[in-house]
């Protein structure tokens, strides 16, 4: 796979546009020298500028994007469209400068129009909600794969077209580059994307300048509240997605206060999905077998349409995610037996079917870093999870517990700077549902990583007084010693790394890679 480092992806081939169009357009008020030239791209870092860029200097929590202006006109950035705040700053770059009250509320339709990502869209889905979003845009990806379409997904993991991968920096990226991924995309054809929504995507307007086709929620629980006040500011951040400016259909999982309620205040023609066999929903989801590797189940919708298939992945919450990959896709017009056609038969890479006596009939798909096993077939089994809420920590736990009999050792941390209320419940469950604690560091940016492992362990002592714990601040000297802790038919589920490959300490990104550690200690035991 080509990987492209850290940058943004952009089309190859962009399309010039006319500035003094763009400003007509727009209604912007100009300062600054006139407005003459041809834009290409829109970008609101000064450090991705490329030429023929419109610079957005947006006022952020740290700097104002404005003082960047002129190392953006270095980098050949044609003009800057800022704030009035901005003006001065943005003047000493010598580049004409666009106004607007509010810049980032025209960022989404002002890249819409410069990268012309209105004409023609591909099929858009959108996934939202706590937990599941990465997973169920890997999942749609893939089934689509599998359906004979090449899409586009962009996840908190990575961005991929193709074969093509860039490594992601946020969940969600900023509307210009969204927009300038949409038209990269255009031009390898592609004509589905997935992108994964995060809660701060919506309330920053980075999904502005885009209709998704259906919308996916997962759930929503404790996260984030930090960013959001209240879990009912949180919620309407996720509700905003359901309305028929941002979306044309919805799939909610409705289990829980928060999808019931979801389904109730939408405004766009929806369609609801239960775990509960037995539940209140269109689409009823039966969990037919819980295996380490792999989860059966059995999809049952209106019109008596079934489908029973299963997902190479750990748990019952990821035939939730699969489900609601499924339904999306229904949503968007393919066929629940073509579906499960395609997922049901062996099919070769060029998508001629097969006979295969060793096939598993399922989704084809890999997630990096959510239950990965990493173990291998001697010692103990060994899952590296990018769990890192109350309740992902409740879903693994509970899907590990009933497919083994052995001990179960949970080895975690939590982020620092990030919503730290949420710690001690974290620390709690752990003691709860693991039989062994270890309790390690995991991003503690600029906080004091003792104080986070402190109230991780208050939680967890408080829950279960006399739970075996251990604290262990470096990951892989907790690695080791959760490994001391387990014999063969144990598991060590380690949330928090997932995929990342990085350690965050003082705004420094240490390389550290749990997946690689992980098998490196697996093998000093000479268990791989
Ligand atoms: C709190 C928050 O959302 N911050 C985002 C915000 O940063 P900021 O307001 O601090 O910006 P700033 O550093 O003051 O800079 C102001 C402006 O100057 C520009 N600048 C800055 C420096 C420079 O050299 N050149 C330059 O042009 C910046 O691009 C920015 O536009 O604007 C930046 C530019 O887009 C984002 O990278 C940054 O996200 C940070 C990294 C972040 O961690 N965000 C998290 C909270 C987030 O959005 N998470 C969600 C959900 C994750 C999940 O699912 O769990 C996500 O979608 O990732
Ligand atoms: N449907 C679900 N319900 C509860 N927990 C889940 C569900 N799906 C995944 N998880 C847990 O959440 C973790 C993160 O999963 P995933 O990356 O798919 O979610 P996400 O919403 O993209 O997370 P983030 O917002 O942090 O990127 C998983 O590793 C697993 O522990």
């Amino acid at each position: 796979m080509a990987d492209r480092g850290s940058t943004a992806l952009r089309p190859e081939h962009p399309i010039e546009r006319s500035l003094p169009h763009l400003v007509e357009e727009f209604g912007f008020d100009t300062e600054g020298p006139a407005v003459s030239d041809v834009v290409s791209g829109i970008t609101l870092s000064s450090k991705d500028v490329q030429p023929g860029d419109l610079y957005a200097a947006l006022k952020g929590r740290r700097f104002h994007g404005a003082s960047f202006a002129t190392a953006a006109a270095e980098s050949g950035a044609v003009a800057v469209l800022t704030d009035e705040e901005g003006v001065e700053l943005a003047l000493e770059s010598g580049l004409p400068v666009l106004i607007t009250p509010e810049p980032r509320l025209a960022l989404g339709e002002v890249a819409a129009w410069i990268y012309r990502t209105r004409e023609e869209p591909p099929t858009l889905f959108g996934v939202t909600g706590t937990n599941g979003k990465t997973s169920v845009a890997y999942l749609l990806e893939a089934i689509l794969r599998q359906l004979g379409i090449v899409a586009g997904l962009s996840t908190t993991a990575e961005r991929r077209i193709g074969d093509e991968t860039i490594v992601a920096k946020l969940t969600t990226p900023e509307a210009t580059e969204i927009h300038a991924m949409l038209a990269r995309m255009r031009e390898a054809d592609v004509r589905s994307v997935v992108l994964e929504v995060s809660a701060q995507a919506i309330t920053q307007h980075r999904v502005d300048g885009i209709v998704f086709d259906v919308v996916g929620f997962t759930n929503l629980t404790h996260d984030h509240l930090d960013d959001y006040e209240t879990m009912e500011v949180y919620f309407e951040a996720k509700r905003e997605l359901f309305q028929p400016d941002r979306a044309r259909r919805g799939v909610v999982i409705v289990d829980g206060e928060w999808g019931t309620r979801l389904a109730q205040e939408s405004r766009i023609p929806l369609t609801t999905i239960s775990v509960d066999p037995e539940g209140d929903a269109e689409w009823l989801l039966t969990v037919d077998e819980e295996q380490p590797d792999r989860t059966f189940f059995t999809l049952r919708g209106p019109d008596h349409r079934e489908l029973s298939t299963s997902v190479p992945l750990l748990g019952d919450y990821m035939a939730a995610n699969a489900a609601l990959a499924i339904v999306m896709l229904v949503e968007s017009g393919f066929d629940l037996d073509a579906i499960a056609h395609a997922l049901n038969l062996a099919h070769d890479d060029d998508g001629e079917e097969i006979e295969d006596d060793d096939f598993v009939a399922g989704i084809d798909v890999y997630i990096p870093g959510r239950a990965e096993k990493v173990s291998g077939d001697r010692g103990p089994v060994v899952y590296i999870d990018y769990g890192h809420s109350p309740d992902a920590f409740i879903s693994t736990l509970r899907s590990i517990r009933r497919v083994t009999d052995g001990r179960i050792i949970m080895l975690f941390g939590a982020d620092g700077d990030r919503d730290p209320s949420k710690r001690e419940e974290m620390g709690a469950i752990a003691a709860r549902g693991a039989d062994a604690v270890v309790i390690t560091d995991f991003h503690p940016r600029y906080e004091d990583p003792a104080a986070i492992r402190a109230a991780l362990l208050r939680g967890a002592r408080a829950a279960v007084p006399d739970r075996e714990i251990l604290e262990v601040p470096d990951p892989k000297a907790a690695f080791r010693a959760a490994l001391g802790l387990a014999g063969e038919g144990d598991v060590i589920l380690y949330a928090g790394p997932g995929h990342e490959d990085y350690h965050e300490v003082a705004g420094e990104r240490i390389p550290y890679s749990a997946r690689d550690d992980a098998r490196s200690a697996l093998h000093e035991h000479g268990w791989l």
